[in-house]
């Protein structure tokens, strides 16, 4: 069956809920995300919106309800989860980098392990993702003789390393100082604009309404409100979400 005018979505939770202890953090969640769409999670803070972002890779697994990811509902271990993990690439708002490889093997090195692509091969594409990302320069170097910017246009050249279907980004620019925040969100724009499907937990409203086909504002487990972002900054529906906009626009 298809769904949205005729395209199947990449991803389509079903009525998903979480617990941790008595915390119901996912409350019967329904979402599709399209290929090549770029969808925004925003919301308070304990909202759920990492949860759920982690919920679509399982990285956490849920109670109840049903995650089908390109067309296969997907189990809680075993070989389809390990192949949704490495289809899906997922940038933490750590960046996650190996501390003790160069920039350029931490991009080889998913590849050659998971994909079985000859190292060669693999650290010639690595150079010209590095190149995409505008990190070259620096592909000899270690993390830690990277600024956070650096590290974290480092971390998406590594997700992208694998040709994955979509990438989660969670708070990717929350650890980033002032500064670096726009360098990071500029790659990202990128991405978006090349068509790569995005679920991007953020609160950087520009990159919302510049990027993003759907706002998605999650609060206390719910999806309390879902919508462009033109009509959702302008014209949200909820006092909840009016009342978070109101908060984070005048920060
Ligand atoms: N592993 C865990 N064990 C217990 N509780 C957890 C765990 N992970 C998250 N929680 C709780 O679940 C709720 C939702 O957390 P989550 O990180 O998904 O929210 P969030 O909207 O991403 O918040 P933030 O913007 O602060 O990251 C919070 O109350 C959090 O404390």
């Amino acid at each position: 069956m298809t769904e949205n005018g005729g395209v199947t979505p990449l991803v389509r939770l079903e009525n998903v809920n979480k617990h941790f202890g008595a915390l119901h953090v996912l409350k019967n969640i329904n979402l599709t995300v399209s290929r090549g769409e770029v969808l925004v999670v925003i919301g308070p803070s304990g909202g759920g919106k990492s949860t759920l972002c982690r919920a679509i890779n399982r990285l956490e697994t849920i109670d109840d309800g049903k995650i089908v990811f390109d067309g296969q509902v997907l189990p809680e271990e075993g070989k389809a989860l390990a192949r949704l993990r490495s289809e899906v690439g997922m940038v933490f708002q750590s960046f996650n980098l190996f501390a003790h490889k160069t920039i350029r093997e931490n991009v080889t090195l998913g590849p050659v392990k998971v994909r079985g692509v000859s190292k060669d091969a693999a650290s010639k594409r690595a150079m010209e993702l590095l190149e995409r990302v505008g990190i070259a320069a620096q592909a000899d170097k270690y993390p830690a003789q990277l600024s956070g910017g650096q590290q974290q246009r480092v971390a998406i050249a590594r997700a992208l390393a694998m040709d994955p279907k979509m990438i989660l980004f969670d708070e990717p620019t929350s650890a980033l100082d002032p500064e670096m925040v726009q360098e990071v969100l500029d790659v990202m724009i990128g991405l978006a604009r090349d068509g790569m499907t995005m679920v991007v937990v953020t609160h950087e409203m520009g990159f919302a309404r510049r990027a993003a086909n759907r706002v998605v504002f999650m609060a206390d487990g719910q999806i309390v409100e879902e919508n462009t972002p033109d009509e959702f900054f302008t014209n949200a529906q909820t006092d909840r979400a009016r009342d978070f906009l109101s908060k984070i626009l005048t920060h």
